[in-house]
């Protein structure tokens, strides 16, 4: 899959909420009540993330979960990456 320019990216980035265009990367940060509910959303990302043959980058730090999408074979954003942004922006 080709890797979107900057003004496409832009342009879906505004599709988006709760992510930002980082480098290479769309990251989001989200916040939850603990441990065990951060982990439980950690659980939820497997399904579409394995559907789509696509995974995100994921930190976490006790009730936080930093996800970073890029797609890595193209060096870059694709479409890829901000389907799977949807997808997860509607299981958070
Ligand atoms: C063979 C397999 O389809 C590829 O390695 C996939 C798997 N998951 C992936 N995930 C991400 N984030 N980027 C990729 O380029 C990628 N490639």
């Amino acid at each position: 899959m080709d890797k979107l320019t900057q003004s496409e990216i832009i342009e879906k980035a505004k599709t988006l909420t709760g992510w930002e265009v980082w480098e290479d990367t769309l990251r989001s940060e989200r916040k939850f009540k603990d441990f065990v509910e951060a982990i439980a959303f950690v659980n939820r990302l497997v399904e579409p993330a394995e559907a789509a043959d696509h995974h995100p980058d994921l930190a976490i730090s006790y009730n936080r979960v930093t996800i970073s999408l890029t797609t890595h074979d193209a060096g870059g954003l694709t479409e890829k990456d901000f389907a799977l942004a949807q997808a997860i922006s509607q299981i958070a």
